[in-house]
């Protein structure tokens, strides 16, 4: 279980009373997660129990979340199944047209959202893909209006600043790798095709596990704090790199792959720099959460329970995405 701060009952209690969502029945620390902490909270307002997630923010600032919590409430609003963030009572046209969406519990930024219905699906098929891609294009056309902005902060930048800081703890192969990668997407985002690509915001982290499925049908996505402003294409091809890999060998499923993007594309057809970068972003997506995972595991943080990925599934995915670029 990712808990990093342990919250106490009456401080989620007082929390719940503020929001004005009842009584506070129970409180659970989730197990899963890496980045914050998370707590199921239930509620009884009315005689009627509700559920719902407290997120105590562990790497973020107060100064980048309202971006990710406004997000989630533009989205919402615009009919995208995502977790409704809560403001406080009252506060409603004064900081904020929706209301003030950050608090604070156990002294870090906090906020409770809706939890989603279902569960995640971990061996998807087809037409889980399908349902992702389509949702997905329908999220990125809905999140055009969005106000706010914020870059990746897990994009190139990030991606330059940090494959220094884990060469230390990689073979010399993979650190061959890492370097010529990095060359490579470094080339790529100077070019006049990546300029071209469309963009807005996108959920950046839309893995498997940040979906949930009841009954066959999507009812969610959650964990949005890797959002950020970046091409649509980045989180096209990070859905593929999750959804659509085989996750033994980290290769390529057509089958799945051709549902996501045929599913996407009906909503929102895909430009022509998109289709010829598609192979470039695909390692790039691969390339991101290598780094990532190699920075968690080398460099990992306290938690009460805490279960690091294994970097080596995104060197086997960048590895295939490298030798069998698919069909632009
Ligand atoms: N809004 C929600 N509705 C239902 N379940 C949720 C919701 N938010 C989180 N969960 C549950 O909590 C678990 C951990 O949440 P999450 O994946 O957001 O963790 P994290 O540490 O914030 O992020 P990461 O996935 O990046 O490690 C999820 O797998 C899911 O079971
Ligand atoms: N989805 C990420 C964890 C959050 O960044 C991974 O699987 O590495």
């Amino acid at each position: 279980m990712a808990v990093f701060t342990e919250v106490s009952e009456r401080e989620a209690g007082e929390l719940v009373h503020r929001l004005q969502l009842g009584e506070l029945r129970e409180l659970r620390g989730i197990q899963g997660g890496i980045e914050n902490t998370n707590y199921f909270l239930t509620t009884e307002q009315d005689g009627a129990r509700q559920e719902y997630v407290l997120t105590l923010f562990e790497r973020l600032t107060a100064e980048q979340l309202p971006f990710y919590l406004y997000l989630m409430k533009h989205l919402a609003r615009h009919g995208i199944p995502v977790p409704d963030p809560h403001a406080l009572a009252g506060s409603a046209g004064k900081d904020e047209e929706h209301g003030q969406l950050l608090h604070r519990v156990a002294g870090k930024p906090a906020a409770v959202v809706d939890r989603l219905r279902g569960a995640s699906v971990l061996d998807p098929g087809p037409a889980h893909c399908a349902a992702v891609g389509a949702m997905l294009a329908r999220m990125h056309l809905a999140a055009r209006d969005y106000p706010r902005h914020q870059p990746n902060l897990r994009g190139l930048a990030w991606w330059n600043e940090t494959v220094p800081v884990v060469l230390p703890h990689t073979t010399p192969e993979q650190a061959a790798l890492l370097r010529s990668e990095l060359a490579f997407q470094n080339h790529v985002a100077e070019g006049s095709l990546y300029a071209a690509l469309p963009r807005g915001p996108v959920h950046a982290d839309l893995f498997r596990d940040n979906v949930m499925f009841e009954d066959g049908r999507l009812t969610g996505f959650f964990d949005f704090y890797f959002a950020g402003v970046d091409t649509w294409l980045f989180d096209i091809a990070v859905c593929l790199n999750d959804w659509c890999v085989d996750l033994s060998a980290g290769a390529h499923d057509q089958a799945r792959a051709a549902a996501f993007l045929d599913a996407y594309g009906g909503v929102r057809p895909l430009a022509a720099a998109e289709r010829r970068l598609l192979p470039a972003m695909l390692r790039a997506g691969a390339l991101r959460f290598w780094i990532s995972r190699l920075w968690d595991f080398h460099l990992p943080r306290e938690a009460a329970l805490l279960q690091p990925h294994d970097p080596s599934h995104f060197e086997r995915v960048l590895r295939q995405r490298v030798a069998h670029p698919p069909l632009a």
